[in-house]
């Protein structure tokens, strides 16, 4: 059996305004293993950015238990879960968030000149222009970000949250500010990237992505379901398999 990197179980999230609750999330089980390639999909409001606030840290969950690698993550203060976020969390998100007045090999540095921990300089330059390679931009490291097209500037975004060698990488309708060949191709990259060992979850909307994940759960009011393989789905079409997850 592979390792786990993220399990929840029973999450739920309520939120809580003067006249009313709102349950987003009820009593989600969800286990991402080493090497998982997954996606989170469903229809707007379904809970999807509640989810991957709470799978990234960013928002703690009402009620329930969330581990990554084996260490409980459910009720941490804000320090504590930026420490954890930074050391064990890549993000890369619809709109890249780089700084155009830095250098695209900076942008990508930057995650590591932040670490407690300090690197050499030498192994800073080593780990960027790694990252760089993976995602084919190693000929634009002293471009800035806004000479760069979209697409390139996600693929600077997918190696900043590389760099620190999380353990999972979230990403967030990381297509959604391209169009739908550069979005093609950002998809080849991050199938690449899962490929050669990164555990990605992929939050979309669009089922043609969704699809080539190698485990699709689907949310709906707030649950979760687990679709089949897509072996599996391919042999009874036109039946919506969808069973919940143990
Ligand atoms: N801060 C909040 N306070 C109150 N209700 C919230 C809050 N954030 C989200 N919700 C509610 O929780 C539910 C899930 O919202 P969420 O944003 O997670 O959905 P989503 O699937 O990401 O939607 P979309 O695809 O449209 O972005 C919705 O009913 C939403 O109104």
């Amino acid at each position: 059996m592979s390792e786990i990197k993220i399990q929840m179980k029973n999450i739920s999230k309520v939120f809580e305004t003067e006249d009313m609750e709102t349950h987003a999330l009820k009593d989600v089980n969800l286990t991402i293993y080493k090497g998982d390639y997954v996606s989170i999909s469903g229809p707007s409001g379904c809970g999807k950015s509640t989810l991957l606030s709470l799978l990234g840290l960013l928002d703690m969950p009402t009620s329930g238990e969330y581990m990554i690698e084996g260490m409980d993550v459910a009720n941490l203060s804000l320090d504590e879960a930026a420490k954890i976020r930074n050391s064990k969390i890549g993000f890369v998100f619809q709109s890249f968030n780089l700084i155009d007045q830095i250098s695209v090999f900076d942008n990508v540095a930057l995650p590591l000149r932040y670490k407690k921990d300090k690197l050499s300089n030498a192994e800073i330059e080593q780990r960027v222009n790694k990252c760089l390679e993976m995602v084919s931009m190693t000929h634009r490291a002293q471009h800035k970000p806004n000479q760069l097209s979209g697409g390139q500037q996600q693929r600077i975004a997918i190696a900043r949250a590389l760099v620190a060698e999380p353990a999972i990488l979230f990403v967030d309708e990381a297509t959604g500010n391209l169009d739908s060949s550069t979005g093609d191709q950002i998809m080849d990259v991050l199938e690449q990237l899962n490929q050669n060992g990164t555990t990605i979850c992929m939050v979309t909307h669009e089922s043609r992505y969704a699809d080539r994940a190698t485990t699709q759960f689907r949310l709906l009011d707030g649950e979760i379901l687990t679709l089949p393989n897509p072996p599996a789905a391919k042999e009874e079409p036109g039946i919506e398999q969808v069973a919940i997850q143990a």
